[in-house]
C-alpha cells in the first residue's frame, strides 16, 4: 500500500532579493508521525515552515499539505492546520483564555475546546491574569495551546519548547506524543535539542544550506548510531568524517 501524506514538497526553492535559500528541497511528512525537521541556525527550517503556513510564497516547486496544494487552497489548509513560528504575539492585556477565545473567532471555529487547550498545557489555572504577566515559557505553552485549539490535522511547530523548564520539556512531550496518539494529528516538529527530537520524532528530516539532504526514519538512525541523534547529526555536519575516524580507529 501506498503511504499517505500529510506533508509533500517537490522542487521547492525561494529566493530572497535574488539569493536562493531553499534549494529545490523534496519532503515527505507521514500521516500520523512526528517527523523532526533538523538543521544549523540559518539553514532554512523556518523559512520552510512559513512556505507550509502560506506565510511565504514559494519561488519555485510544489507544496501540498493534506493532499492540498498551498498556493491554491490556502484558506482551508490553515483551517487544518496549527502553528507555532518565531516568537509568538498576544493580546498582552487580556487572559489566556480571552487570547484563544479571540483566535477561534478569528479562525470562525465552533468547536474549539479553550478549557482543555489551557489544561493540555497546564495553564488551567491562570484564571484572569493578563498575557503581560507571563513568563517566557507561559507564554511558550500558551503558543502551543494556540496551535492546538481548533484541533488541527497537522501541527506545525517552530522550535516549540524553547523557553520551557525541563517539567515544561517533559509535559510538552508527552503532550505531542498523545496528540499524535490518541487525536489523529501529525506533528512536524524543529528543534536544536536533539535529544528531545530523539525522544518522539519518526523520521528525520536534516536541511542544510538550503538543501534536504536526507529524510530518513529513526530506527535506522539508531542501527547507525547507536548512541543517538546527535551523533547522527555530526556525522552529517563533517561530511561523514566522524564515522570515516571512527572506523579508522
Ligand atoms: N525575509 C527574509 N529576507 C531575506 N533573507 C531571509 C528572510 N528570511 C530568512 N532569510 C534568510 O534565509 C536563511 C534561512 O533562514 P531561516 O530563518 O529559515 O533559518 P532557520 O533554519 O530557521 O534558522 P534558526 O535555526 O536560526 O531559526 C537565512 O540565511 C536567513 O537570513
Amino acid at each position: 500500500m501506498s503511504k499517505a501524506y500529510v506533508v509533500k514538497i517537490e522542487n521547492l526553492t525561494k529566493t530572497f532579493a535574488g539569493k536562493e535559500v531553499i534549494k529545490q528541497c523534496h519532503m515527505h511528512v507521514e500521516t500520523g508521525s512526528i517527523y523532526g525537521f533538523l538543521g544549523a541556525n540559518g539553514a532554512g527550517k523556518t523559512t520552510v515552515f512559513k512556505m507550509l503556513s502560506g506565510l511565504l510564497i514559494p519561488t519555485m516547486g510544489k507544496t501540498e499539505v493534506l493532499g492540498m496544494d498551498i498556493l491554491t487552497h490556502r484558506d482551508t489548509i490553515l483551517a487544518e492546520i496549527g502553528t507555532l513560528i518565531e516568537t509568538p504575539l498576544f493580546y498582552e492585556h487580556l487572559s489566556a483564555t480571552e487570547n484563544l477565545e479571540i483566535h477561534l473567532a478569528y479562525m470562525g471555529v465552533n468547536n474549539g475546546n479553550v478549557d482543555a487547550a489551557l489544561s493540555k498545557v497546564g495553564l488551567n489555572n491562570t484564571g484572569d491574569h493578563p498575557v503581560s504577566k507571563f513568563s517566557l515559557g507561559m507564554k511558550q505553552r500558551l503558543a502551543i495551546a494556540r496551535a492546538i485549539v481548533h484541533q488541527p490535522k497537522l501541527l506545525i511547530l517552530d522550535e516549540p519548547i524553547n523557553g520551557l523548564d525541563p517539567m515544561g520539556i517533559r509535559e510538552m512531550r508527552r503532550l505531542f506524543l498523545d496528540l499524535v496518539k490518541n487525536h489523529r494529528m501529525t506533528i512536524l516538529i524543529s528543534s536544536h535539542i536533539l535529544s528531545e527530537i530523539e525522544h518522539i520524532a519518526d523520521t528525520i528530516g536534516v536541511i542544510v544550506n538550503g538543501h534536504i539532504i536526507e529524510e530518513v526514519s529513526l530506527p535506522s538512525i539508531k542501527k547507525q548510531f547507536p548512541d543517538g541523534l546527535e551523533d547522527y547529526f555530526f556525522d552529517l555536519m563533517s561530511g561523514g568524517k566522524m564515522n570515516a575516524s571512527f572506523n579508522e580507529t
